[in-house]
Parts: structure tokens; C-alpha cells; sequence
């Protein structure tokens, strides 16, 4: 039985404040969602220790946006699985297409930061995904099996979350179809040994979407920016109606 995932990713997003008022709404919205719905927030990094107080004793985890793959190390500016761990951090998103974009991801490293996390009792959230080019080009599944295939080698499938994440449809408001986004997702776990891996769709999830995206019997969840940055549409994204 594979488990349903939604995450929120907060990107560059909300002070220590705003990350406190997010929880006094949201958490207030929480009591009529299915327990096995995990619930997970994705928060910038000086967020974490303080969300991780907040969120004890509750039924959302915490996640991370990227780790390193070094234990510790001479590595300025990055962060570590253990210094996640030791705080309660659970999750974290690595491979996400504005680290490939921005700041040199490749799969190879991607590669190390999901062993990096699994070795130290972090899931790691994987982001695989096309550009509009590439869609157009009639190269989407070549290229996502390319990410799988080179991501994955040594990776623990048993400890493992995907997101497919069309990098045209993110913050774009320009959603994948839900049909195609499940055709998508349907191709990626057919490459997977593990069928029980949750794979979620990420790419302007919003309130007005949910339900249909969750409608879609290959879709797991959701890995959801924009929409995850206000308590009332998170929420209804978490409450998403079947
Ligand atoms: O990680 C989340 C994705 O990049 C989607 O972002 P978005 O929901 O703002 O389109």
C-alpha cells in the first residue's frame, strides 16, 4: 500500500515570525485529515529548529531543502544530515530543478545527497522533471528515466519519496494536465524495484487542482510551493477531497 505524501516547500520564503503566524492558522485546520496522510513542511533552514519546537508532539514532519553529502567538513554554506537529524528534521527535498538550475546540481551530486540522507535517517523527497524545450522536443521520458537512472544507483528504495515536478508547469500557474502528470508518474514507477515508493506531482498545485490531481490513481501526493505559503489554501490542499 503506498502512502500518500503532501509536502510544502517554502523555497526562500518566511522569517522565523511569519513561520510561527503559518502554524497559527494551519494547525487549527488540521483535525478532520485522514491520519494516513503524512503531512510535511520543507522550511528554509533557520526555520527548522524552531518549527521542529512547535511541531512537537504533532502529526506534521519537518523536512529540509537540501543536505550535503560529507558528514562534516570545509564546505561553506551547506548543511549536514546529522545537523538536520539532530533537530528533528525527517525530510529532505534534494535534485529540486531550481538547485540543478541555480546552483550546479547535477545528478551525480544528487546522487550523493540522497545517500548522504538516507545514511543519516533522513527520506529523501527526489525532484525529477523536463523543461518546456525538452517537452516539446518529444525528450520527456528519456530525460526523467536519465535522472532516475543516474540518481538512484546505491540509493535505498525502501527510504525514498519522488516528486515528478515539470519544471514548466512551477510557479507558473500553468498546471501539467492531471492525466498527463499521472501518465508521467505511471512511466517513473515503472522503472522503480520498489512499487511502493510514494511519487507525488509538484507544479502549481493550488486549492482549485487538488482534487483532481489526487483523483489520479498513479499519484501519490503532492509537492506543493506557492500554494504551501498560506495556512487557508495549505490546508485545503491537505483536506483534498476524493
Ligand atoms: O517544490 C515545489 C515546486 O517547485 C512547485 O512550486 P509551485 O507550487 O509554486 O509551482
Amino acid at each position: 500500500m503506498r502512502k500518500v505524501v503532501i509536502a510544502g516547500n517554502w523555497k526562500m520564503y518566511k522569517t522565523q515570525a511569519q513561520a510561527l503566524e503559518f502554524l497559527q492558522g494551519f494547525m487549527l485546520e488540521l483535525d478532520n485529515v485522514p491520519e494516513e496522510r503524512e503531512i510535511i513542511l520543507c522550511a528554509p533552514f533557520t526555520d527548522l529548529a524552531l518549527l521542529s519546537k512547535n511541531l512537537h508532539g504533532s502529526r506534521v514532519q519537518l523536512g529540509a531543502q537540501n543536505v550535503h553529502w560529507e558528514e562534516a567538513g570545509a564546505y561553506t554554506g551547506e548543511i549536514s544530515g546529522p545537523m538536520l537529524a539532530e533537530i528533528g528534521v525527517r525530510y529532505v527535498v534534494v535534485g529540486h530543478s531550481e538547485r540543478r538550475q541555480y546552483f550546479g546540481e547535477t545528478d551525480q551530486t544528487v546522487n550523493l545527497r540522497l545517500k548522504a540522507a538516507q545514511k543519516y535517517g533522513l527520506t529523501p523527497i527526489l525532484c525529477v522533471g523536463e523543461t518546456k524545450q525538452q517537452r516539446d522536443a518529444g525528450e520527456t521520458e528519456i530525460l526523467i528515466y536519465t535522472q532516475l537512472e543516474k540518481a538512484l544507483v546505491g540509493v535505498d528504495q525502501e527510504k525514498l519519496i519522488i516528486a515528478y515536478e515539470p519544471i514548466w508547469a512551477i510557479g507558473t500557474g500553468d498546471t501539467c494536465e492531471a492525466k498527463e502528470a499521472n501518465r508521467i508518474i505511471g512511466l517513473i514507477r515503472s522503472r522503480l524495484s520498489n512499487q511502493n515508493v510514494p511519487i507525488q506531482y509538484g507544479g502549481s498545485v493550488k486549492p482549485t487542482n487538488i482534487d483532481e490531481i489526487m483523483a489520479q490513481p498513479e499519484i501519490d501526493g503532492a509537492l506543493v510551493g506557492g500554494a504551501s505559503l498560506e495556512p487557508q489554501s495549505f490546508s485545503r490542499i491537505v483536506n483534498y477531497q476524493v
